[in-house]
């Protein structure tokens, strides 16, 4: 969300914001909406004052005048009651509106309409040369009975897995060597629930437009959430955060949910597209200055791709585009790991900053230096989500006979070489 007093004296900035990022919205009919609202209320302040002083002088009148005074004030009472109700309808129409008004992209964002126009900024690593035919995920995965891929569909559906034996263990032993990693690096461990009120999928920016992404837990007006992102976009809403607490630092672990709706027929076979996983996720909230932002979305960056040089996948850091950023976000850069099956890099981290879109929709504050209290900065970037980083891990690090050497980050935590 912008402040209304941003998009009354850049209107132009927002609707441009708008065409570069998809987001057909109406600012001539937010701006009307915008000066009825105040017109309203400063009618109601009117109504009230005059209200208040035939109140006052109700005592010292006439008692003949006293009737016609009464019925006076009762007319004024009237009619503010009726201005109110029509300021409650407004408002709401208002509000609905500033929810869907974008972030304004960084001037170094490709623009474009979606994920085409994303440019690749920086690439480490080789892929692998395989001496001998390379196998994909699935292939590896059961020829080493490593998950259960079929049967569990029965019980769950599509899009459902079951880890077995050493890929199970490795799953958590990745978890534990990143949650080891962010610890030092200052990160609180959290884990996170994945059920929240649909007030915090609006914090975050999923709501409204993403409804339909999440399970919905309808008895108890609930949604599980797609990532740890929600449940601590929201942990401090309606705080007013001390400059000594900031920056807050979270590396929230959870499982997370998602319906997929809009991925039928997309990466159906194996583990890259499911709907649960596992995710442990950076955040930062952080004062509301740029730079401060800035700092944080290169630490927050090489967080993930330290992780990525540990387990010693290739990978390319991508810029993406206005298109494809989604409407919260002022910059964001996906990582994308190298996925020899598919002879192609796949997403596997996404790092963004936000300034403080989310902030106001969370209600997220802080008090600064001089006592005035602001809205913060937020940013989030995956650190490692599984089972999606198995699928370059394994595929990357197999042997002819089919057997998966591990990065030496983890062979001490795995207890041998290889898986
Ligand atoms: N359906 C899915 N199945 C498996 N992994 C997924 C799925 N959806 C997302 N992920 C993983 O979760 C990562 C982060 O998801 S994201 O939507 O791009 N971004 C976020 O959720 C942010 N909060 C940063 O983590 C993705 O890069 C991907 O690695």
């Amino acid at each position: 969300m912008l402040s209304l007093n941003f998009i009354r004296e850049n209107p132009d900035v927002v609707r441009t914001a708008a065409e570069q990022k998809n987001a057909a919205i109406d600012i001539e009919r937010l701006l009307e909406l915008d000066g009825e609202v105040r017109e309203l209320k400063s009618r109601i302040d009117e109504l009230r004052r005059q209200r208040n002083e035939i109140s006052a002088s109700f005592k010292t009148a006439d008692p003949a005048e006293r009737p016609a005074l009464g019925a006076k004030a009762k007319a004024f009472g009237a009619e503010a009651a009726e201005a109110e109700a029509a300021l409650a309808e407004k408002s709401e129409a208002l509000n609905g509106l500033l929810l869907r008004v974008p972030n304004i992209p960084w001037d170094g964002a490709p623009v474009g309409r979606d994920e085409s126009a994303n440019v690749v900024i920086r690439t480490e690593g080789t892929p692998p040369e395989f001496g001998f035919e390379p196998r994909d995920h699935v292939a590896l995965v059961e020829m080493n009975d490593w998950a259960d891929l079929g049967r569990i569909t029965q019980v769950a559906g599509s899009r459902q897995y079951c880890l077995k034996g050493r890929l199970a263990l490795l799953e958590q032993a990745l978890m534990f060597h990143a949650q080891q990693r962010l610890a030092a690096d200052g990160f609180t461990l959290m884990t996170v629930p994945a059920l929240a009120k649909p007030q915090a999928f609006v914090a975050t920016g999923h709501f409204p437009g993403h409804e339909e992404e999440a399970y919905q837990i309808e008895k108890d007006d609930l949604y599980l959430a797609g990532t740890g992102e929600i449940a601590l976009t929201s942990l401090h809403s309606g705080e007013i955060l001390e400059a000594s607490q900031l920056p807050i630092l979270y590396a929230g672990y959870s499982p997370c949910f998602r319906r997929e709706a809009g991925s039928a027929g997309r990466d159906v076979r194996g583990l890259l597209r499911v709907h649960q996983f596992y995710k442990l996720e950076q955040y930062v909230i952080c004062e509301d200055d740029p730079e401060v932002s800035a700092e944080w979305h290169r630490r927050l960056l090489a967080n993930a791709e330290a992780l990525l040089k540990d387990l010693e996948i290739p990978y390319q850091v991508v810029e993406t585009s206005t298109g494809d950023m989604g409407l919260g976000k002022f910059r964001m850069n996906d990582i994308e790991s190298w996925v020899p099956s598919l002879g192609k890099y796949r997403e596997t981290h996404s790092c963004s900053t936000l300034h403080d879109w989310q902030a106001r929709r969370a209600n997220l504050r802080w008090r600064d230096g001089e006592r005035k209290v602001r809205f913060a900065h937020t940013l989030n970037n995956t650190a490692l989500a599984s089972p999606r980083i198995l699928v370059p891990l394994l595929e990357n690090h197999q042997q002819a006979d089919g057997r998966v050497r591990l990065p030496k980050a983890l062979q001490a935590l795995m207890g041998g070489e290889y898986l």
